[in-house]
């Protein structure tokens, strides 16, 4: 909550005004009562009309007062709490997006997005609620404890003895209600997976027919979550009609024992009356401060999950490490410093097992790469390596003579333009969906359309038509030339397609190979691809196998030595024909 309270600080001046102007609202309210002691018991008496309309107008007065301060400090703590939320939000936002991908799944993006919503949202709630009742009702309670104590100690001690039961009651349903809403906050998150599953796949779920399924499935977590809230609402709400019954309670001792002091002359019907109000005041004041206790559990469960990703330790930082040209061996050897350098990389995604093992090769400026294999070879895991998505278990990886874990990530990144398989596709226009937010012009945008082979249908749709959320509206081809497009754009040093051609026919691939050549000769490509005709000119091949390279070279030399990559190419060749 420390890191929380951390965002409110530059909204201190503000909030500060704010409070004292609840101050003194609540100072106004809790003269109200004391007023009416005073003119029941001393101005009545007296008879003199001038002087009851005197004080009601002192007590009208002070009611406005309290009445117009409540609302300008509840509008200024509304602002604090909307202005501080916001920060917390963008820090969050600005954090999740520079969390390093072994974070991102560990925290898992369900639980990413709900602590982005409702654990902000609790939080503002929280921020809104300390401010507007934090203040009022401690001053209400002790207040009003220190007049009535002035007016009556005897019928005080009441009121006072039933704090400690009070208090006790208050703790207790907290201590309760506390974890159980960290439940309901993990319930949410899988919730929250179960209907972005459900709404992300909804084709394949009609499909296969398992809308049913699915029902069943979402019907469970939706119980789930359904039933934890319940527990942690009942526990919780055994607090307001506790706490009201105290309040009775409270009410008819003052009354008894109130009414039996009158009778012996101990007290006035004045100080009686002022006392069912103030009663009433300092056990809502109590109602209040249990109320904020019951957000306070809930917000400091959620200002827990958030500061959890706020304080995440920077992962994949920039290290200090000893400068190399090139250390594999490379029967291309030519003198001249790779561009990139594989030199006995492991990794593990798990930790456990290697998912690719002993991965050697280099490329020089302007080559191109092809990765072939099966699936689960490991193809895009060196992708994800190359680019720094993870960091290597074993070996290391060189990018122009430096471990890529010495280079500035951003720098590292910019080298880098790379279309994913499947990647995202903005509810944009198709013009911003390939700039990309990097300013190109109608000229540059238009060129990398004409090389990503995409002329036909971008012409059709028309630059600044919006696409659907995910691209929806495009087929898999039409998305796949937007995605290249997009890679294109940026005129890379080192272009990245990861199975992005898959779905256009032979003849664009081929055309778009030609083009990719013919315009980037000084860019170094990288072509993941399950088709032999897509890395035939490849300057060196890899062939994966269960996260190894169990061959390398060019495509005559493979289909020379390697037998698994003979059995591709055939197979794949009797297709086409
Ligand atoms: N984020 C991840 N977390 C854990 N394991 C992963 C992750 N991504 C991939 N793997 C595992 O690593 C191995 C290599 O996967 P990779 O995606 O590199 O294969 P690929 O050759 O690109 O496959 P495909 O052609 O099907 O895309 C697989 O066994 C896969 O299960």
């Amino acid at each position: 909550m420390r890191r929380i309270m951390y965002y409110v600080k530059p909204y201190m001046g503000g909030m500060l005004i704010g409070l004292v102007i609840k101050v003194l609202a609540t100072l106004c309210e809790l003269f109200l009562p004391r007023a009416l002691a005073y003119i029941v018991d001393e101005v009545i008496p007296r008879r003199s009309v001038g002087q009851v309309l005197a004080w009601g107008g002192v007590m009208l007065l002070a009611s406005l007062l309290a009445w117009r301060g409540n609302i300008v400090a509840n509008r200024r703590a509304s602002k604090v709490a909307r202005d501080a939320t916001e920060s917390i939000r963008l820090d969050l936002f600005t954090k999740i997006s520079y969390l390093s991908s072994r974070q991102a799944e560990g925290f898992t993006m369900p639980s990413l997005i709900s602590r982005a919503t409702t654990d902000t949202y609790n939080i503002h709630q929280m921020l809104g609620m300390m401010q507007r009742l934090g203040v009022r009702a401690p001053i209400m309670l002790l207040g009003g404890v220190i007049i009535t104590l002035t007016m009556d100690p005897v019928l005080t001690l009441t009121l006072v003895a039933m704090m400690p039961f009070i208090a006790v009651m208050i703790w207790q349903v907290t201590k309760r209600g506390v974890p159980m809403y960290r439940k309901v906050q993990e319930a949410a998150d899988r919730f929250v997976r179960q209907v972005r599953e459900a709404v992300t796949g909804i084709r394949v779920i009609k499909a296969l027919s398992r809308t049913e399924y699915e029902k069943k499935k979402f019907a469970a977590i939706n119980e789930e979550v359904v039933v934890k809230d319940q527990k942690a609402g009942m526990v919780m709400s055994l607090m307001n009609p506790l706490m009201n019954l105290l309040l009775n309670l409270g009410l008819v001792l003052v009354i008894l024992i109130g009414a039996w002091r009158v009778n012996e002359g101990l007290s006035s019907p004045g100080t009686i009356i002022a006392f069912l109000s103030y009663v009433t005041l300092i056990l809502n004041a109590i109602l209040f401060l249990s109320r904020m206790f019951m957000i306070y559990s809930k917000a400091s469960a959620s200002a827990a999950r958030v500061t959890e990703i706020l304080d995440a330790p920077e992962d994949l930082t920039r290290q200090e490490t000893a400068e190399d040209g090139r250390s594999c061996g490379n029967s291309r050897q030519d003198g001249n410093l790779p561009q990139i350098v594989f030199d006995h990389v492991s990794f593990s995604y798990s930790g456990g097992s290697p998912d690719v093992w002993e991965i050697c090769f280099e490329l020089e400026k302007g080559e191109t790469l092809g990765i072939i294999g099966g699936t689960g070879a490991g193809k895009s895991t060196l992708i994800q390596l190359m680019m720094r998505f993870y960091d290597v278990t074993e070996g290391r990886i060189l990018l122009e003579g430096k471990d890529i874990r010495s280079w500035d990530k951003q720098e590292l990144r910019k080298k880098f333009g790379a279309a994913f398989q499947n990647d995202v596709i903005f509810e944009d226009s198709i013009a911003e969906n390939i700039s990309f937010g990097r300013n190109l012009s109608r000229e540059e945008i238009l060129e990398a359309v004409h090389l990503a082979q995409a002329d036909t249908f971008v012409q059709e749709k028309g630059l600044d038509a919006k696409l659907a959320i995910k691209g929806a509206d495009l087929s898999g081809g039409q998305k796949q030339r937007l995605l290249i497009a997009r890679a294109l754009a940026g005129k890379p040093d080192i272009l990245v397609l990861d199975d992005s051609s898959s779905a256009l026919d032979y003849r664009t691939d081929a055309r778009l190979r030609q083009a990719i050549a013919g315009h980037f000769s000084e860019t170094t490509k990288i072509i993941v691809a399950q088709r032999v005709s897509s890395i035939l000119n490849a300057d060196l091949i890899l062939v994966m196998d269960g996260g190894r390279v169990i061959a390398k070279g060019r495509h005559e030399e493979l289909l020379k030595n390697c037998e698994i990559y003979r059995e591709i190419s055939r197979s794949q060749m009797e297709v086409s024909e």
